[in-house]
């Protein structure tokens, strides 16, 4: 049996005034598949995802959901499951209240409500709370009340905007876990809005990357993050090795590029202690590369030098448009540490 896709986005263009918000956005969501939407802060990821959702009138584009075209219906008959930043649950309902909120909506009798509210509460493990107001959740919780709101809409289509944006770092990490088991269990298709790196990584099959309106890259997650299809994506996804070159940029992935502990001593101008041991800047002759050492690796530094060999096959070519766009790659990535000036 082939389903229809989840999502199937041909051709979005939104602009505000003189910003061309969106341009020309087209993408898809197959059933049970996680994309990422990816790009700095402004790109247009929310105004994609609102164009999905119904919430902005677009300049252009058509809009499928679960192969129902839905370019001209209203937000509440495209039948999609909305988690935003702020999880805007009511205060005044109970949990069960909140989540029965979008079958009732749509004129399902209350018993009926309920009980699809809580085979979704269940799905995130908060059936015991259901009597809670928000107020008495933490977080986390909260969080999760809105995801079962989503699910209970029985929706082919999830669409959630930086949805562990409001959490700490531990819970974050937690809740990727739990959203990525839930998102397995329950078979839709997930539209992920995220400006972080990491969090597309694990959450996400396949991303797409944004930047200043326009898709840049999608593909496997996996694949991008090895495969850059430009310097200001490599630089964009965290990678720490993007030089100039006369024509075009290079990229060095250490992990594939570097052999630690042979070859050359190159002299290291910047270590930084980190978690899981050191970030260096070593002077390689082709120039100079950021390498994250782990605590074993750190003792190959002898006397402020490092060996290593690079792998010239494993040195990528990339077209360099990072001075080009109106807005640059974002700070790196959370956690990572700056790049230091030499
Ligand atoms: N209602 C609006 N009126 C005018 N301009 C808008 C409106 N909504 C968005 N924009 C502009 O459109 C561009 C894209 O905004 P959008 O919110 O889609 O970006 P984003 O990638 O989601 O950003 P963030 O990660 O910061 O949420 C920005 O320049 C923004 O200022």
């Amino acid at each position: 049996m082939s389903l229809a896709p989840a999502l199937k986005l041909q051709g979005l263009s939104k602009r505000f005034g003189t910003v061309q918000a969106a341009q020309d956005i087209s993408l898809s969501v197959e059933a049970g598949e996680t994309v990422a939407l990816l790009g700095p802060s402004g790109c247009g990821k929310s105004t994609v995802l609102r164009g999905v959702a119904g919430l902005e009138r677009l300049d252009a584009g058509r809009v499928e959901v679960g192969g129902r075209e839905v370019t001209t219906l209203p937000p509440e008959a495209r039948h999609v499951g909305l988690v935003f930043q702020d999880y805007a649950l009511f205060p005044h309902l109970s949990v069960l209240d909140n989540v029965a909120y979008g079958p009732r909506m749509r004129g399902t009798p209350r018993p009926q409500a309920w009980a699809q509210a809580r085979e979704a509460l269940a799905l995130v493990e908060l059936l015991d709370l259901q009597r809670r107001q928000p107020a008495q959740l933490s977080g986390g919780q909260q969080q999760r009340v809105a995801l079962a709101r989503a699910l209970a809409t029985g929706s082919p289509l999830l669409l959630l905007d930086e949805p562990l944006s409001n959490l700490d770092e531990q819970r974050r990490t937690e809740l990727r876990a739990e959203l990525r088991r839930l998102f397995a269990r329950v078979g839709a298709g997930v539209l992920l809005v995220t400006h972080d790196q990491r969090e597309a990584l694990a959450l996400a099959g396949r991303v797409v990357v944004m930047r200043a309106g326009r898709l840049v890259q999608q593909g496997p997650a996996a694949d991008v993050f090895a495969r850059p299809a430009t310097a200001w994506v490599a630089a964009f996804l965290g990678h720490a090795n993007v030089l100039a070159r006369p024509d075009g940029a290079a990229l060095w992935i250490p992990e594939t590029a570097v052999t630690l502990g042979t070859g050359e001593p190159c002299p290291l101008t910047v270590r930084q202690t980190t978690g899981s041991g050191e970030t260096v800047t070593a002077q390689h002759p082709l120039g100079p590369l950021t390498l994250h050492l782990s605590a074993r690796e750190v003792p190959l530094i002898e006397a402020g030098r490092l060996r290593l060999t690079v792998n010239p096959a494993q040195v990528m070519t990339l077209p360099d448009d990072r001075g080009t766009g109106d807005q640059g790659p974002g700070n790196p990535a959370p956690g990572e540490p700056a790049a230091e000036q030499l």
